[in-house]
């Protein structure tokens, strides 16, 4: 007869995720005793990288990622990680040892108190079972849970004297156990969209992360083509959901309740798909539409649907919607739309500028890289500058949360060795879980850090202008080598002053297929 262990391992196999993301503690030892030769542990030095990186791996790979931390302590060290899951949609599995099950309510040492309460809310469901023999059924739902749209992280406590005892027979069958959502528009409902977007005289696209999470990037081309209409990014997305040199591309859309309206006021329909409705940022008071403007929302999840303060939502898989309406709408007979001005060319000046950072890393990066942001204050300017062409080019912290760019920027690594990944980091979010550096170097996983050091907090600087609250003691962060942290980690450090010696170093880094930092010198966001 199997034992829980066998039995969970087995469901995670026939699942693909034969990869653990974590850091153990006494609690998770029994899970991990016997350690199947077919599976591979990634240790990270703190819970928030572990779950980072999980997180990159799983969007980047498409795949269900299981993360095994270690009680409260472990799990409350990975929250900040899971907002940003949250908010990204990632199917992460996160395990948690408990305590023995004989012991929990006298609350001894490494009990996780009131286990399912400390992820919530930021899971889709969180879970402690009632006896070993559950937990099979526990991490089934759980997978089945994580992977249905909109899909997400959920959390599951196991009481670590569970994993020695005999599974249930019947268990065996879970292991084959499929679960298939894919939801498309009803006739109905594509007949409405598809009349109201062919009334439309002027109208335009506001595409999300969930376009590439769903690998629709070339579907929304075709739709965006055919209705001959602009297309802007979501507020603050986490991914590139439309190739942003396409002529139709019109950049990142703001982030105010005000600005959006402005910048959408010549349109009479906004066609909004795989993006809540909006993810504001500082708040501004204002109109949520333009006068006379309709909206139509297309997204997979309910919650987004339901919160949105206007327009008509639809709840739907984005690739299965898309499709529908690429074959369902008229084309448009007017022209597409002009390109964007290309950027301000910028004077060469010492220490560089981020614009000509980014123009030189667009120069030496190979095709079809992939760039991780967490330099806050000029995602503008990397947006303007750098490439990012097919799925998958592009990632960003869902939530905000910083300590997500490195991290991630390892598991999108280990998930696409085919393509290169670039980390832009600024020198206060690298941080925040600079641990990542020594999972990649352990590991081998030849991702490239870029901090870009103009010794400041830039974006709360920019934001302290928006608030009007002046200067405060919190903005600076001088005096950080990052390249002695880095060889302190084991990553190989370069720096750079100029754009030959970034051109230089990327090189220098691509060709030893190992993880490298370069750290730049740049002008700061008000310079
Ligand atoms: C976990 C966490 N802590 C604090 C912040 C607040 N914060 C902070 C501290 C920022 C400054 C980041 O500075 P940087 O050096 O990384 O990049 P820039 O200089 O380009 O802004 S941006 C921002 O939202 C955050 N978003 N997430
Ligand atoms: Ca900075």
């Amino acid at each position: 007869m199997n034992t829980v262990q066998q039995t969970t391992y087995d469901i995670l196999r026939s699942n693909g995720m034969n990869i653990i993301f974590g850091n153990p503690g006494s609690n998770e030892l029994p899970f991990l005793k016997n350690f199947p030769e077919d599976f591979t542990y990634v240790l990270g030095l703190q819970e928030a990288t572990v779950l980072g990186i999980a997180d990159g791996y799983s969007q980047a790979s498409g795949k269900p990622a299981l993360v095994n931390l270690h009680s409260a302590a472990g799990t409350g060290n990975a929250m900040g990680a899971l907002a940003n899951a949250w908010n990204s949609h990632s199917p992460l599995i996160v395990t948690a040892g408990q305590q023995h099950r004989a012991m929990v309510s006298v609350e001894p040492y490494l009990t996780n108190i009131d286990a399912t309460l400390l992820p919530r809310p930021l899971v889709k469901w969180s879970y402690e079972p009632s006896t070993a023999q559950e937990v099979p059924y526990s991490i089934s739902r759980a997978i089945h849970t994580a992977m249905s749209e909109a899909k997400g992280p959920v959390y599951v406590s196991i009481p670590y004297n569970d994993w020695a005892q005999e599974a249930e027979q019947q268990s065996q069958s879970l292991i084959s156990r499929k679960v298939t959502s894919r939801r498309a528009l009803d006739t109905d409902s594509l007949d409405s969209i598809a009349t109201a977007i062919s009334s439309a005289q002027n109208p335009v696209m506001v595409l999300g992360s969930d376009v590439d999470a769903d690998d629709a990037n070339d579907l929304a081309v075709q739709l965006a083509e055919k209705l001959k209409c602009p297309v802007w990014a979501a507020p603050s997305t986490p991914r590139c959901p439309f190739p942003n040199r396409h002529r139709s591309f019109k950049g990142l859309l703001t982030s105010g309740i005000n600005s959006i309206s402005e910048q959408l006021q010549a349109h009479d329909l906004i066609l909004v798909i795989g993006a809540p409705v909006f993810r504001y940022h500082q708040y501004e008071a204002g109109e949520y539409l333009p006068a006379n403007a309709k909206l139509i929302h297309i997204t997979c999840d309910i919650n987004e649907a339901s919160r949105a303060p206007a327009g008509d939502a639809w709840v739907a898989d984005i690739k299965p919607a898309l499709q529908q309406l690429v074959t369902a709408v008229e084309e448009k007979t007017t022209a597409l739309p002009d390109f964007r001005n290309s950027p301000l060319q910028m004077g060469l000046t010492s220490p560089m500028r981020p614009e000509t950072v980014f123009d030189t890393l667009n120069w030496a990066a190979p095709e079809n890289s992939i760039f991780v942001n967490e330099s806050t204050s000029t995602t503008a300017a990397m947006w303007e500058r750098l490439t990012f062409a097919g799925q998958g080019s592009y990632y960003y912290a869902a939530a905000g949360g910083l300590g997500f760019a490195m991290p991630a920027g390892v598991g999108i690594q280990m998930a696409r060795p085919d393509r290169q990944v670039f980390v832009v980091i600024g020198d206060g979010s690298s941080n925040y879980s600079i641990q990542a550096l020594w999972t990649a170097a352990q590991y081998s996983v030849p991702v490239i850090f870029i901090v870009m050091k103009n010794g400041t907090y830039g974006a709360l600087r920019w934001f302290a202008s928006v608030l009007e609250v002046g200067d405060i003691p919190a903005f600076d962060v001088p005096d950080i080598n990052f390249s002695k942290l880095a060889e302190g980690y084991g990553v190989q450090a370069f720096s750079a002053g100029t754009p030959n010696e970034l051109e230089q170093a990327i090189a220098s880094a691509r060709r030893t297929g190992k993880p490298a930092l370069i750290e730049v010198e740049t002008w700061g966001a008000l310079q």
